[in-house]
C-alpha cells in the first residue's frame, strides 16, 4: 500500500521576541528538514526555543520568519489553516473542550462543518452553543464507530467515549489529544513535549502510538525533555540559537555531530 513520501523544509528561520531591553533574538537562520516516516526529536535547554521554533514551523508565531515548503509546494501557497491541517502543532497541554470525549475529538469536524454551514461560526459563539446540536454532519463524517476503533487500534481500549474529558487522567487526555490530532491526518505532526508530566507507561503508550503514525508516513517532531526512548532516528538540539543535528543511535547516545546551522 505504497507510503507517499515527502519533505518538509524550513529554511532561514528565524525568532525575535519583545523584552524589556528591546527585542531579543531567540534563533536566526535555522535550516530543519525532516521526512515523511522519521521521527525527530527536538531537545535542548529551557527556554532555547524549541517550542517557538515548532510553532514556526506550523505557522503560529507572529514572531518568527523564515521560508517553508512540504513536498516541494512553498507555505504561501496555502492558507494559515490549510498549513495547520497538513503540518499540525500538538501542545503540552491537551485542550479538550466538549461534554464527551467523542465530541473532543470531533471538534475539528464539528469546526469545519460550522465554519463552511451555515455562516454562523463567527468566533463569538460559546462552546456549548457549539455542541449544542452535538452537529449530525460532523457525527457523520466521523462517526463514533470510527473513533472507537481508532482508539482500540492505539492500545486506548480504557477510554470511554462518553465520559466528560474533564474526567479523564492525564494520560489519557495526552491520548485522546494525540488520536485526535492523527485523525485529521497531517502530513508532519509537530508534538510539543506532550509526554511531560506522563508516567512511563502512558509516555511509552504515547511514543508507540507516534512509531506507527510514522511507519503510515507521517513526519514528526518531538519535543522531549525525557531520557531518549530509541524512538527517534534523528536528534536536533538547540541551543544558543544554533541547532545541531545528529543521527540517533538507538537510545540516541553515541552519533556523529553534523552542525545544520549556525546562528
Ligand atoms: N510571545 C513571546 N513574547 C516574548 N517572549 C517570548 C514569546 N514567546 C517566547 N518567548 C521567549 O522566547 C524564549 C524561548 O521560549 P520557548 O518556549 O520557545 O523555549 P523552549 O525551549 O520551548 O522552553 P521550554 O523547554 O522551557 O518549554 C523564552 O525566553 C520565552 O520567554
Amino acid at each position: 500500500m505504497g507510503v507517499e513520501s515527502f519533505t518538509f523544509d524550513a529554511a532561514g528561520m528565524s525568532c525575535v521576541v519583545p523584552s524589556p531591553d528591546g527585542d531579543r533574538e531567540i534563533f536566526r537562520d535555522i535550516d530543519f528538514v525532516v521526512d515523511g516516516g522519521e521521527i525527530v526529536d527536538l531537545i535542548g535547554p529551557s527556554g532555547s526555543g524549541k517550542s517557538s521554533l515548532l510553532t514556526a514551523f506550523a505557522r503560529l508565531n507572529s514572531h518568527a520568519s523564515g521560508t517553508l515548503a512540504l513536498a516541494g509546494r512553498d507555505s504561501s501557497e496555502f492558507t494559515p489553516q490549510q498549513w495547520r491541517r497538513m503540518v499540525a502543532y500538538l501542545p503540552q497541554k491537551p485542550i479538550l473542550p466538549g461534554y464527551t470525549v467523542a465530541d473532543a475529538i470531533r471538534l475539528p469536524w464539528t469546526l469545519a462543518v460550522r465554519g463552511d454551514g451555515d455562516g454562523t461560526s463567527n468566533g463569538t459563539r460559546g462552546l456549548s452553543r457549539l455542541f449544542r446540536s452535538n452537529d449530525a454532519r460532523a457525527r457523520e463524517a466521523l462517526p463514533d464507530a470510527r473513533i472507537r476503533k481508532t482508539l482500540d487500534a492505539m492500545g486506548c481500549e480504557d477510554i470511554d467515549l462518553m465520559r466528560p474529558p474533564h474526567d479523564l487522567s492525564g494520560g489519557q487526555a495526552a491520548r485522546v489529544s494525540l488520536a485526535r490530532t492523527l485523525l485529521t491526518n497531517p502530513k508532519v505532526l509537530l508534538a510539543d513535549e506532550v509526554d511531560a508530566g506522563l508516567d512511563d507507561d502512558n509516555a511509552e503508550k504515547v511514543a508507540s502510538i507516534m512509531v506507527h503514525a510514522a511507519a503510515d508516513g507521517m513526519a514528526i517532531v518531538r519535543i522531549r525533555h525525557r531520557p531518549p526512548d530509541g524512538r527517534a532516528h534523528r536528534i536536533a538540539t538547540l541551543a544558543d540559537g544554533r541547532l545541531t543535528m545528529r543521527v540517533a543511535h538507538g537510545d540516541g547516545g553515541s552519533a556523529e555531530d553534523s552542525v545544520k546551522e549556525a546562528a
